[in-house]
């Protein structure tokens, strides 16, 4: 027993949303290191944000370097890693938030359990579904050359699995397509989504 109390707070959920004019979601994006998930992401907020939405982009770098900077990539440190990221997007969809998450996430049960956590119908997948070739030969930080060279372990599609998404919502190649056209075909499925049901 952990004698802790739920305090029922007046604003709820519903109104934050109202003020925000915006049903909030999680729109999860999952893929390999470099396949184009914070770019995507990056873009996807510029256009919601001129179309006037509230919005926040968690992502690898900002949550590794502070919340969860004690944790490794090892299979158990990346589920604790992927379980306090969905605690945190539940918090920031309470606040009535369309939130941005870009992880690799390479785990299906870690996934499944970001969906529970936040309810399925708040929960987008979006597969961000670049080839590990493209991916390693764009390197974009240089880890796949190191991860190549054994510098690395538990690298993500060299020594480390990357479980791909059974059912995403969305799925992007971006050898196929733009980021200018992923984020059209993003915005395609979420819009109708965004909109409050008395809308
Ligand atoms: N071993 C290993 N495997 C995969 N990635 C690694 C690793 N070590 C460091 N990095 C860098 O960390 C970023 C991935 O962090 P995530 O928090 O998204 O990973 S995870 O979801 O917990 O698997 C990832 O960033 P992105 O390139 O933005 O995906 C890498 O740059
Ligand atoms: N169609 C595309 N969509 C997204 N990124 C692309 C695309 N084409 C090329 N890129 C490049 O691929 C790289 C992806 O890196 P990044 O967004 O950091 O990936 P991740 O966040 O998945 O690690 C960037 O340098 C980006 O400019």
């Amino acid at each position: 027993m952990k004698n802790i109390v739920v305090h029922h707070f007046s604003v709820t959920k519903e109104q934050r949303s109202m003020l925000k004019n915006q049903r909030p979601l999680l729109l999860w994006f999952t893929g390999l290191s470099g396949s184009g998930k914070s770019t995507i992401a990056n873009a996807l907020e510029e256009a919601l944000s001129e179309k006037k939405h509230h919005t926040y982009i968690l992502d690898g770098d900002t949550i590794r370097n502070g919340l969860n900077n004690n944790l490794t990539f090892s299979a158990e440190d990346r589920s604790e890693n992927i379980r306090r990221i969905a605690e945190v997007s539940k918090l920031m969809l309470d606040a009535g938030l369309i939130v941005l998450a870009a992880f690799v996430s390479p785990y299906r049960t870690d996934r499944e359990k970001v969906k529970t956590t936040v309810e399925s119908e708040n929960y987008i997948e979006i597969f961000v579904n670049t080839p590990l070739v493209e991916c390693e030969n764009r390197d974009v930080k240089g880890l796949y050359k190191k991860a190549r060279k054994g510098e690395i372990k538990d690298f993500t599609g060299i020594n480390a699995p990357y479980e791909a998404p059974v059912s995403p919502h969305i799925t992007i190649d971006t050898t196929k397509l733009s980021v200018k056209e992923a984020v059209q075909e993003i915005l395609h499925y979420i819009e109708p989504k965004l909109k409050l049901e008395n809308e």
